[in-house]
């Protein structure tokens, strides 16, 4: 029996029957940045593929100069933000449900009316044209017709609708609790940039000094690259939340340490430059190269890089401590990857527990009597959060919670049991932080 497409994250089926990804090379002058965008939502919302990686398969990007795929890459991200408004905006001018390339192309057609500062005639002259190239062209017009209702009735469309809520999928709202609304309230904007400085290192001009010592800059700064101390390794670039778990470590000179899920190797750095003789075990040979890269911009050659898995590596003496920084569903990244609530599913979220608890295993296994570990995930789930921490108790490892002062710069990050959760929504009017939770053990 032939199975039906499983329904794309929107609810709705492509129809047309053309090769939706193809430019019809008959239609308007080329528009990479368009043609890409187009490319990346399509990959999300149809074939479920990430945003990364729907980049990779456009044919539009191979040949796109960096500054169109950069372009590219924030309208796409924009589309996925608000992609729950968005269609909500459009209802009402769409009497029957378009192909889904059609609906791409309305996307686009709207995040740059109602959420980028793209000119109302440019958005909707484009958002035609896309669709013309795309091998739409029976729906010109129609694109033509709702964007330029859409645009007539501007920034009013968005008076009205909850925003927050329409953009997220319900199955994370409620898997937030309390929390979805402020969470789903930051999802909303682009993430600012943070910059973890090493000892000794001078950040570039201008950021902000956050709790714990990040220092961070707006949204959209110049890149990466180009600030100054980035050739001379002052600096890494890592969400303010992000540093907490290797902090609340504490490891000290000379301790034989772990990173067990190391690259890119932001948490493999803190341990490096708290002096430990650090082991970063990575098991994916390609983000191996990007630690090793990273680790030399930054002078650290010091560290053991171990290409293994690290529910099945050793150590060949007991370790003084462990930082496990588990895979997971990643749901606390979702302001840099919009992508993510419209791939995963619940039912990941199952998966990755049985792996990090296998992970929990591994550590404790490894650790010398009294030995410390920390748990962390960048994730808002309490599957892969709280309930790991209870797991962890369960294998035998004993709870040894943070305490005030070790938390006293972000106090409202401690909970109760003396764990680390942060979110999003957490010191929103000053950019927010990613989602992660972190607890620490000891072994007996
Ligand atoms: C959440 S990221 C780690 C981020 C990193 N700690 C940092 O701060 O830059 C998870 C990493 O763990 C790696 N990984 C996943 N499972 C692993 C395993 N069983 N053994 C070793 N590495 C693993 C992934 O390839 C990925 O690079």
């Amino acid at each position: 029996m032939k199975s039906s497409p499983s329904p794309s994250p929107t609810g709705r089926r492509a129809r047309t029957g053309r090769p939706a990804g193809r430019p019809d090379r008959q239609g308007a002058s080329a528009d990479p940045t368009r043609d890409i965008a187009f490319d990346i939502v399509e990959g999300v919302i149809a074939h479920r593929r990430m945003l990364d990686t729907s980049l990779e398969h456009s044919a539009a990007a191979r040949t796109a100069e960096p500054r169109d795929r950069a372009a590219a890459h924030r309208l796409a991200a924009t589309v996925l933000r608000h992609m729950g408004t968005a269609n909500e905006v459009l209802a009402p001018f769409l009497k029957r449900e378009p192909p889904e390339p059609v609906r791409v192309v309305l996307l686009i057609g709207v995040a740059q009316l109602l959420f980028l500062d793209t000119p109302p005639h440019a958005a909707v002259a484009t958002s035609v044209a896309l669709a013309r190239r795309r091998g739409l062209v029976p729906f010109a017009g129609l694109v033509n017709a709702v964007l330029r209702r859409v645009a007539a009735g501007g920034a009013q469309a968005l008076e009205g609708l909850d925003q927050p809520r329409l953009d997220v999928p319900p199955w994370l709202w409620q898997s937030w609790g309390r929390l979805a609304r402020p969470i789903a309230t930051a999802l909303g904007h682009e993430p600012p940039l943070d910059l973890t400085i090493r000892p000794g290192g001078e950040p570039p001009p201008g950021g902000e000094l956050m709790p714990g010592g990040s220092v961070r800059f707006a949204a959209g700064t110049a890149k990466v690259a180009d600030l100054p101390g980035f050739a001379e390794g002052a600096w890494w670039v890592q969400d303010m939340a992000a540093s907490l778990p290797a902090r609340l470590l504490d490891v000290k000179p000379g301790e034989r340490v772990a990173d067990l899920c190391a690259a890119p190797g932001g948490k493999t750095a803190q341990l490096a430059c708290a002096g430990a003789e650090v082991f970063a075990i990575e098991r994916e040979g390609r983000r191996i190269e990007r630690l090793r890269a990273n680790l030399a911009r930054l002078g650290l050659g010091g560290v053991h890089v171990i290409h293994a898995d690290a529910a099945t590596w050793r150590p060949e003496m007991p370790l003084d401590a462990i930082l496990l920084d588990a895979p997971c569903s990643a749901t606390g990244t979702i302001r840099r990857h919009p992508d993510a609530m419209w791939i995963k599913r619940l039912r990941d979220i199952a998966t990755m527990t049985e792996g990090q608890d296998r992970l929990l295993a591994a550590a404790r296994d490894m650790l010398r009597p009294g030995g410390r570990l920390v748990y962390a995930v960048c994730s808002l789930q309490p599957e892969e959060g709280e309930q790991r921490a209870r797991a962890a108790e369960a294998l035998g490892l004993i709870a040894d919670p943070f305490t005030p002062d070790e938390l006293a710069f972000l106090p409202q990050a401690r909970t109760p049991e003396g764990w680390l959760r942060t979110h999003p929504g957490m010191l929103g009017a000053r950019g927010g932080m990613d989602g992660f939770f972190a607890a620490r053990f000891r072994r007996a």
